[in-house]
C-alpha cells in the first residue's frame, strides 16, 4: 500500500557497511585512535571522525579519550558466534543489495543486470546472511521432508552451500550430498566435514551427481534462472532421483502474495535471467521433467512445491 514508508533511509546499516568496506571494523578489534585508523586504512581524516562519531552514538564503537574500540556488544553481534545477538556478517549482503538496487534506472534502461562488486569477501557475506535467514525455517521444513521415512534416505540438497537445511536433513537422520560452486565449497568445506555431509563443487547448468536419491531438495535456486535452465534442471533431477522418488522446490511463489514479485525486481537487478515463477510455471515445468503429484504447502512461512517422479523412463 502505498505510505510513507518509502521515506526511511537505512543510514545505520549503510554507515555499518562501508566501515566494513573501508576496514575499519577490522581495525577497530584492538584498541586504536581516530589519527592511527586514517593513517594506517590510508583514509581521509574529516570523514573517519564523522563516521566513527556516528557509530559511537549508534553503540558500535566505545570511546574513551583518544582510544576508540569495537563496543562488546558489536563485537558480539559481528564476531561472536555464540552470542544471541550474533548475525557475523549477514547484514553485509543487505548492503550489497542496496548498492546493486541503486542500479534499477539503468537496469530498465538497458535490461542488463546491475554492475557486479567482485570482491571475494562477498561469497562469505552472501553465505553468512544465507545461514542467518535459513536457521529458523530449516529444521520444520526438514522434519516436513522426512517425517514418513522409515530408512536412512539420500538427500541431494542442489546450490545448499549454507549448510544449514543440510544439517537439518542430517539431524533427521539423512545421507547429504550438497552441489554448490566451486568458491563456495572452498569457503564451506571445513563445516560440512564436521557437520558429516558430503560437500561437491559444480554447477547445476553442466550436471548433477549421479546418485541416486530418494530427495532432490532446491532451496532458493530456481528464482536464479529461467524457464530454459529449471526446465533442464528438473530432467536432470529427475533423473539422478529413484522411482518413487521426491523433489522439494522452496521458493517465493509469483502471484500468492506481492513480495513474491518485489524479490522478481532483486532478480532482475542481480542475474540475466532470474525471476520468480507461478505455480502454472512450475506446474508445467515439473509435468515436462516426468513429475506427477504436485502440491504447494507452507512450512514455517517457506512456500515449499512437492512432486514425485514418476517411472516414465
Ligand atoms: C539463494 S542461495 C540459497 C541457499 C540455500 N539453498 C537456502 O535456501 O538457504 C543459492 C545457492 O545456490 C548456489 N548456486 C547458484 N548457482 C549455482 C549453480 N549454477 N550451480 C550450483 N550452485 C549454484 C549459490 O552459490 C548459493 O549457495
Amino acid at each position: 500500500m502505498p505510505d510513507d514508508k518509502i521515506m526511511v533511509l537505512p543510514q545505520e546499516l549503510l554507515i555499518l557497511g562501508a566501515a566494513v568496506k573501508t576496514g575499519m571494523i577490522e581495525a577497530l578489534r584492538q584498541e586504536t585512535t581516530y589519527t592511527a585508523l586514517t593513517k594506517s586504512l590510508n583514509l581521509d581524516s574529516r570523514a573517519v571522525w564523522v563516521v566513527l562519531e556516528a557509530l559511537a552514538d549508534l553503540g558500535y564503537v566505545t570511546k574513551q579519550g583518544e582510544m576508540v574500540t569495537l563496543s562488546e556488544e558489536a563485537h558480539k553481534m559481528i564476531y561472536d558466534s555464540k552470542a544471541p545477538n550474533y548475525v557475523g556478517f549477514a547484514f553485509m549482503h543487505r548492503y550489497n543489495m542496496i548498492r546493486s538496487w541503486a542500479h534499477l534506472p539503468e537496469v530498465l534502461d538497458n535490461g542488463q543486470p546491475a554492475p557486479r562488486d567482485p570482491d571475494p569477501e562477498n561469497t562469505r557475506y552472501f553465505m553468512e546472511a544465507m545461514r542467518h535467514g535459513a536457521v529458523k525455517s530449516a529444521p520444520a521444513v526438514a522434519e516436513f521432508l522426512l517425517k514418513d521415512t522409515v530408512e536412512e534416505i539420500n538427500v541431494l540438497d542442489i546450490g545448499g552451500g549454507p549448510l544449514i537445511y543440510g544439517t537439518a536433513f542430517r539431524a533427521q537422520g539423512a545421507k547429504v550430498t550438497v552441489l554448490d560452486l566451486p568458491p563456495v565449497v572452498q569457503l564451506m568445506q571445513e563445516k560440512a566435514a564436521l557437520a558429516d555431509i558430503t560437500l561437491i563443487p559444480g554447477d547445476f547448468n553442466q550436471g548433477l551427481p549421479s546418485g541416486p536419491f530418494d530427495l532432490v531438495y532446491l532451496g532458493n535456486v530456481c528464482h536464479i534462472f529461467g524457464e530454459t535452465e529449471n526446465k533442464e534442471l528438473f530432467r536432470k533431477a529427475s533423473r539422478v532421483l529413484l522411482p518413487g522418488g521426491r523433489i522439494a522446490i522452496v521458493d517465493m511463489i509469483r502471484g500468492t502474495n506481492p513480495f513474491a514479485a518485489v524479490f522478481g525486481v532483486n532478480m532482475l537487478l542481480n542475474t540475466a535471467s532470474g525471476g520468480t515463477w507461478t505455480l502454472q510455471q512450475y506446474t508445467d515445468w515439473l509435468t515436462s521433467a516426468n513429475f506427477q503429484d504436485i502440491t504447494l504447502q507452507e512450512i514455517a512461512g517457506r512456500q515449499i512445491i512437492t512432486a514425485v517422479r514418476t517411472d516414465a523412463f
